[in-house]
């Protein structure tokens, strides 16, 4: 089943067109990994898949749906987006993993709180932590397990471990193949050739705006 389906879409921000005839098909399960050149259209592509940013041209559907007729916040709860630089509010790590909650009128769910940090070989100390206090890759983790707290459909991801040590690198490979395995739906991109590989069933290198190849490996 095709998830997101882009046909001949185009993104230009006034004269500049940054991605140009894209069409390619995004199926439930897979777990794609996105490289190419720096500057050459990948994070822009993600922020089309979640629909940050609307195609100036062509179409894009999820579940077969154009995707800027659904509606925001039906999207962000399918949906989840990891920035290279992550974006966290207000002033502990609680009131970022507090947030999803907010905003669905629920209750925090510990368990899953603390499984998610478990799962990350991380403590729920962080909770009362002052988010200024907290190193890139502190931050990087945090925002993975505040987008992942109510396990999404898709999850896109901007290189987020670009901050982070060895050790952790592979912790979080670990976490993300294994929702993979249940699951879900992995868009990731990488500058880490051997790390674009390790995992993914497809390869899309994406080079000055537009689609080079797309490789199947598994
Ligand atoms: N909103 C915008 N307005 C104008 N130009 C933009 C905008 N967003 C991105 N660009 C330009 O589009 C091109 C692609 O940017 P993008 O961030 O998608 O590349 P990237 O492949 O993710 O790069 P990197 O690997 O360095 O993160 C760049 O030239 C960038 O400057």
């Amino acid at each position: 089943m095709s998830l997101l389906e882009f046909n001949h879409v185009f993104f230009k921000n006034g004269d500049k067109t940054i991605l140009r005839d894209l069409s390619v098909s995004i199926d439930a399960g897979d777990f794609v990994s996105i490289v190419g050149p720096s500057g050459s259209g990948k994070s822009t592509f993600l922020k089309l898949c979640c629909h940050l940013i609307s195609p100036t041209g062509g179409t894009l559907t999820f579940h077969g749906q154009a995707i800027e007729t659904i509606e925001a916040t039906t999207l962000r709860k399918k949906i989840a987006y990891c920035f290279q630089t992550p974006y966290l509010f207000g002033e502990r790590v609680l009131d970022n993993i507090a947030f999803p909650y907010v905003i669905r009128n629920t209750s925090v769910d510990h368990a899953r709180v603390e499984a998610l940090f478990s799962s990350f070989q991380m403590t729920t100390e962080y909770l009362q932590k002052d988010i200024k206090n907290l190193s890139g890759g502190e931050k990087q983790r945090i925002a993975l397990i505040r987008s992942l707290l109510f396990t999404p459909e898709i999850l896109l991801l901007d290189e987020v471990t670009s901050a982070l040590d060895v050790t952790n690198t592979a912790i979080v490979e670990q976490v993300i193949a294994s929702l993979h395995d249940k699951g879900m739906t992995v868009l990731w991109i990488t500058h880490n050739p051997e790390q674009s590989r390790r995992h993914a069933n497809k390869v899309l290198t994406i080079d000055n705006g537009e689609i080079r190849t797309l490789e199947a490996i598994r």
